[in-house]
């Protein structure tokens, strides 16, 4: 019998961390840990990186930088990384772990030796606009807002207390109103776009969850498109895929927790009777399909099984 893959996981016992090791628990790999006391100890943590074929990074930007150079100087055995962090979500040695992005980037993932996972919001946003803006249906330059709401686990461990054990964060909070939230870069590379959209991220009292909405006024995209064009072109670009699908149907309502502790994004295009107006919303769980759940997706691909 051929021996297991191994997976190394660096910051294993925050949110991001503990989601994979759970779904990893199913897969044919063996995880490999260090004591929670020494999590922070460079020299345990780069021992276990030499001896393992990916590292997965759970770890805030700067501690994510850190490891990959720590990585990079290893003189012998290099393992691939897998980082969860924004460190290098548009760094052109980074494959972008996103596998619906086109036909195709599924391969790249599987080949690539360094690749980064999507941020949640990204997820949504690029989901819904890189197949209307590669179709030309949404201009490059077109001026989009973006408008979303997550579940308070998108704030990591310090979200997670105030919302659960200290109990003084807001039911609804809209946040990143300096409008340069760390997402926009990652959204305007791979969504394909030449301006920086709008975008207003918000928090609920939620655990988990996430709907990314953008509305559009048919009237300012170009003359000859039509709302049977945006939903004919999302319905073809996610026709095979297993864990992003397009959604005939067009609810009024939408909850944020809809598909909360699933790995699924399900996208609808919105419309009124006159079909002059679309609203496009992604609706996922912000620790599934946007973090933990593609994180998976990608070590799979990574290590073939
Ligand atoms: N789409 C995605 O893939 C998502 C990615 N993330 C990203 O994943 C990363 C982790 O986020 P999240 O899990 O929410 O954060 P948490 O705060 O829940 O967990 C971070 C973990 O990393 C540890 N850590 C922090 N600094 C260091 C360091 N210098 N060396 C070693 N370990 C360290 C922490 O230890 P301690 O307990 O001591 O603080 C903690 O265990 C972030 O970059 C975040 O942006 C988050 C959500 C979605
Ligand atoms: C609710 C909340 O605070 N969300 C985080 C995004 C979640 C996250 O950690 O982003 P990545 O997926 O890029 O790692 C934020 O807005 O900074």
């Amino acid at each position: 019998m051929s021996q297991m893959p191994k997976i190394f996981i660096d910051g294993e016992y925050g949110t991001t961390g503990l989601g994979i090791r759970q779904r990893l628990e199913t897969l044919p790999v063996q995880v490999c840990s260090i004591p929670v006391e020494q999590r922070h100890d460079m020299k345990v943590r780069l021992d276990m990186m030499a001896q393992v074929d990916l590292v997965v990074l759970c770890l805030p930007d700067d501690a994510s930088r850190e490891s990959v150079a720590a990585i990079q100087s290893l003189s012998g055995h290099r393992p691939k990384i897998l980082d969860a962090s924004t460190a290098f979500r548009t760094h052109p040695d980074w494959v972008y772990g996103f596998a619906e992005l086109q036909y195709g980037h599924d391969e790249k993932i599987k080949a690539a030796p360094l690749v980064a996972n999507p941020g949640c919001y990204s997820s949504g946003a690029i989901a819904l606009l890189h197949p209307l803006v590669e179709a030309g249906i949404i201009a490059k330059d077109y001026p989009l807002t973006i408008n979303a709401v997550s579940g308070y686990s998108g704030g990591g461990k310090q979200m997670i207390a105030s919302y659960e054990v200290e109990k003084n964060a807001p039911p609804f909070m809209l946040y990143g109103l300096n409008l340069q939230h760390k997402h926009l870069p990652e959204i305007v590379h791979y969504a394909g776009l030449s301006r920086e959209p709008i975008f207003v991220p918000s928090v609920g009292n939620f655990a988990q969850g996430m709907i990314v909405s953008i509305p559009l006024h048919m009237d300012t995209l170009s003359n000859d498109v039509d709302v049977s064009d945006i939903t004919l072109c999302l319905k073809h670009h996610y026709e095979t895929s297993k864990f992003v699908r397009f959604m005939k149907d067009k609810p009024a309502k939408l909850a944020g927790d809809m598909l909360a502790y699933t790995d699924q994004m399900e996208l609808h295009v919105h419309t009124n009777d006159r079909k002059d107006m679309v609203v496009l919303t992604a609706i996922f769980d912000n620790l599934g399909k946007g973090a933990s759940g593609a994180a998976i997706q990608n070590i799979r691909l990574m290590l073939g099984v």
